[in-house]
């Protein structure tokens, strides 16, 4: 079954603990946390801080995405803070094998991500290493953008090589994820559904993950 991701960047921060347990009990797998930092994207969200005061509201695995310009300096304090899964972007490292393996030596599952203007071949050698890819379908730095359809033909390859390679990294999409994109997504080879404001603007959160869930099955 697809998993779905909310991410709280659409949250009402004013009540982030309450957020979390609702999309919980709705039914999600992960937690999307979406760290910017003003450098690497043109908006700064939250930090460790924030990551270490919802781990023990939820159960539910923190996936963090982190569009930050030098990962590397980060991922011990994420790691420290309590997140499941890290996902580092491929045009924000210099040595990314170095990377992904900093992120396992803590106990986390790397990821890596892709912009929309990246190919995919930039991360074949990599494949190897990560627990999991995502690919984004919006140009990173906010919520409610509109998905981006060429880079669906990602997905695909990403499908085909795990196949090929037998490998067995999640495919994960983010941005622009809603009841209109989520059929295309996972009928391209996606596992992981990232939704915001397709979860969070609505005012019932169960529905709204049934209907990504539904949606992502037709
Ligand atoms: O990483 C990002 C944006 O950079 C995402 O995780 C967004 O938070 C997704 O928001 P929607 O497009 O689903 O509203
Ligand atoms: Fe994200």
């Amino acid at each position: 079954m697809t998993k779905i991701a909310p991410s709280i960047l659409s949250a009402d921060f004013a009540k982030l603990g309450e957020e979390i347990k609702e999309v919980e009990d709705a039914g999600a797998d992960y937690i999307h946390v979406d760290v910017m930092d003003g450098h690497f994207v043109p908006n700064i969200t939250i930090g460790p801080l924030v990551v270490e005061a919802i781990r023990p509201i939820t159960n539910l695995p923190l996936d963090v995405h982190l569009m930050i310009k030098n990962p590397d300096a980060y991922i011990s304090a994420f790691a420290e803070a309590g997140a499941s899964i890290i996902t580092v972007h491929q045009e924000a490292c210099l040595h990314l094998h170095r990377t992904l393996q900093l992120i396992r030596s803590y106990g986390v599952k790397p990821g890596v991500v892709i912009n929309p203007a990246t190919p995919v071949e930039t991360i074949k050698p990599i494949l190897t290493e990560v627990d999991l890819i995502l690919i984004m379908t919006v140009n990173p730095g906010f919520g409610g953008q509109s998905f981006i359809q060429e880079t669906t033909s990602k997905i695909k390859q990403l499908a085909d090589w795990r196949k090929e390679y037998k490998l067995s990294y999640e495919i994960e999409v983010d941005g622009g994820v809603n009841e209109k994109t989520a059929g295309i997504c996972t009928a391209s080879g996606a596992d992981v559904l990232v939704a915001g404001s397709a979860i969070f603007n609505k005012e019932d959160r169960q529905k709204a993950i049934e209907t990504l869930r539904e949606k992502a099955r037709s």
